[in-house]
């Protein structure tokens, strides 16, 4: 990997990017909370008058269909517009995009905008690359494994980083791939884990030369922070809070050191 981790986390801390959040009522305040946390400048901003200026001076964006209506997509639409005038990444959550016509439309939609970054749990990625889900609500209900072949096509498809999480993560850009292992069984039991994770994507992306690299340094985080908080906390109510301090306590050299990051070979990246 051209930029580990923990190099990562430096540049993050040491000039903390702006980013754009287009996400869903249930996450704002946890996703908010979790880039603070994190070193990072959370910015909850999506109306369509404002979301394409806005974007032109953001670091990064992340677009969620977590509580869809027909206002988030407007402003969806007008930010990533307004990212792409500068050059700016741009993330794209799939909350539950297999459940109904209009998740899927709107999916279809912006994948075809080429998001740079896509991060889902399994059943959404495997609908995203057009295979039977198991998933029915924002949960997901498929193994990380059973969405991995479908993570490959969509990111060589659509030219963008494809994350999958779960147990143990699964990132690829279509030729490179790499496992990020850690965490908690507690995150799925805390909601909006995932769509934070996103906003985490967006901020990493921001200062990475690279979005592979980048998506590998959030999931680490992640996991690192979710290890920590699990060995401390005594179920998913304390997990929450203790995960907040883990995100914030976690130093770059102890990302590196702790980060459980795989090639596909096997071997640590
Ligand atoms: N069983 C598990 N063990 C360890 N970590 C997990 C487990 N399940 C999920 N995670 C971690 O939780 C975080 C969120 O991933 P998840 O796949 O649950 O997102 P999601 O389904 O999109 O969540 P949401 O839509 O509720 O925000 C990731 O960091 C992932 O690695
Ligand atoms: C519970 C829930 N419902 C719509 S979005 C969301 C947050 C987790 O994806
Ligand atoms: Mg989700």
């Amino acid at each position: 990997m051209s930029q580990t981790p923990g190099t990562l986390l430096t540049a993050l801390r040491a000039e903390p990017p702006l980013v754009q959040c287009i996400t869903n009522y249930v996450a704002m305040n946890v996703s908010a909370n979790v880039l603070l946390a994190a070193g990072a400048s959370p910015a909850m901003v999506s109306d369509v008058e404002e979301a394409q200026e806005f974007a032109r001076i953001a670091g990064a964006l992340t677009v969620n269909i977590g509580t869809l209506s027909g206002p988030f997509v407007e402003g969806m639409r007008e930010a990533i517009a307004g990212a792409q005038q500068v050059g700016r990444p741009w993330v794209f959550d799939p909350v539950a995009c297999q459940a109904t016509g209009y998740r899927r439309r709107v999916s279809a939609e912006l994948v075809a905008l080429r998001p740079t970054i896509i991060r889902g749990n399994a059943s959404e990625i495997l609908s995203l690359a057009g295979e039977a889900s198991r998933g029915q609500g924002v949960d997901g209900r498929d193994a990380v494994e059973a969405a991995e072949d479908g993570a490959r096509r969509l990111a060589q498809q659509s030219g963008c980083v494809v994350a999958v999480t779960g147990a143990e993560d699964f990132v690829t850009d279509g030729e490179r791939a790499m496992r990020v292992k850690g965490g908690s069984p507690w995150m799925p039991m805390n909601t909006a884990m995932g769509c934070s994770l996103t906003c985490l994507c967006g901020a990493y992306a921001a200062i990475a030369k690279d979005p592979f690299d980048a998506v590998v340094g959030a999931l680490a985080h992640f996991a690192v922070a979710g290890t920590r908080a699990h060995e401390q906390a005594e179920g998913p109510g304390s997990f929450a809070p203790r995960f907040l301090d883990a995100l914030h306590a976690v130093t770059p050299d102890l990302l590196d050191a702790e980060a459980q990051i795989h090639g596909m070979d096997g071997g640590t990246a």
